[in-house]
């Protein structure tokens, strides 16, 4: 495994953010059969941006995100969520301040719509507390927001993948985190979808970190950007800063051309196919048409 210096230096101008953050990493390792995943991962997150955290297939991005949301307990290194770390907190603290978005989701055993939205309230309440007239507003009102109403009452398993991905935004809205995590949260979704997904989560006002594919997405939703590759996080910083040629070459092993994009200024990747070694500027990616 090999770690950048450019994260080094990257890590070094995020320190001075640190104070501020909500949410900071420090030298996070997890190994599962005895075989490390995940190494040296520091990083801190201001609140109210939008992270994007992206890397080839098996860098290790969801089981960054599981040791986040306490599934995988890091072998080494700390994990602070407003100071607090987070395995010296119950699951319901955690459960009151971090809300979880998957990408597949099933197995609600006949719920409906506005049953699943509605869990958002439980990490609030105690045992046997009924809900108010209030707190079923809130959830209407969610549901509303994602554009969900007329299809409250279906099951929830019957419903699109798209359909799915909003009503679970909108029990994250319900449960008011303050850090919102997304694993792939617009896998499987038609482009309509998926820029309707993270429209929703952008403009929820709350802090997110989302695990993202598809790179141009990312670059035009994202403050931020966390490339995770073998473990390593071996880029931080603005789209800008991250989404260059040369690593996307290194990194993903393909040749692109980056320009801005003219909606919003970040940048735009336009990938290339079959060229031989040579026909581009960077051509380190060693993608041929052989
Ligand atoms: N519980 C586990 N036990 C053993 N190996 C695991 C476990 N969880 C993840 N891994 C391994 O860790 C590596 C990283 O997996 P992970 O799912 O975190 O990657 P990813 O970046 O999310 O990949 P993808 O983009 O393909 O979803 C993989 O090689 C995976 O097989």
């Amino acid at each position: 495994m090999q770690t950048s210096t450019r994260t080094s230096q990257r890590q070094s101008q995020s320190a001075n953010a640190d104070a501020d953050s909500l949410l900071k990493v420090e030298n996070l390792h997890w190994q599962a059969d005895a075989r490390a995943i995940l190494e040296h991962i520091s990083f801190a997150i201001a609140p109210g941006s939008f992270v994007g955290l992206i890397g080839p297939n098996g860098a290790g991005k969801s089981s960054l995100l599981r040791c986040l949301y306490r599934v995988n307990r890091p072998t080494q290194g700390r994990i602070q969520l407003n100071g607090q770390d987070i395995w010296h907190s119950s699951a319901r603290e955690i459960a009151c301040q971090i809300a979880v978005v998957l990408q597949e989701t099933t197995g609600n055993f006949g719920l409906r719509l506005r049953d699943v939205v509605r869990m958002g309230l439980t990490p609030h309440k105690r045992a046997f507390e009924f809900d108010s007239a209030a707190d079923l507003a809130l959830v209407d009102d969610a549901i509303d927001q994602v554009g969900l109403t007329a299809l409250a009452k279906q099951p929830f398993d019957q419903l699109s993948g798209g359909e799915k991905q909003r009503a679970l935004i909108a029990r994250a809205i319900v449960q008011r985190p303050k850090l919102l995590l997304m694993d792939e949260p617009t896998n499987h979704l038609d482009v309509r979808y998926q820029i309707q997904v993270l429209e929703l989560a952008k403009h929820l006002g709350t802090t997110v970190l989302s695990s993202i594919h598809d790179l141009n997405l990312a670059s035009a939703f994202c403050d931020q950007l966390l490339l995770l590759n073998q473990g390593e996080l071996v880029e931080q910083g603005s789209p800008d800063q991250v989404l260059t040629e040369a690593t996307l070459a290194n990194v993903f092993g393909v040749c692109s051309s980056i320009d801005r994009h003219p909606d919003h200024g970040h940048p735009r990747i336009t990938y290339h196919y079959g060229y031989r070694s040579g026909d581009h500027g960077n051509n380190s990616s060693g993608v041929s048409d052989d």
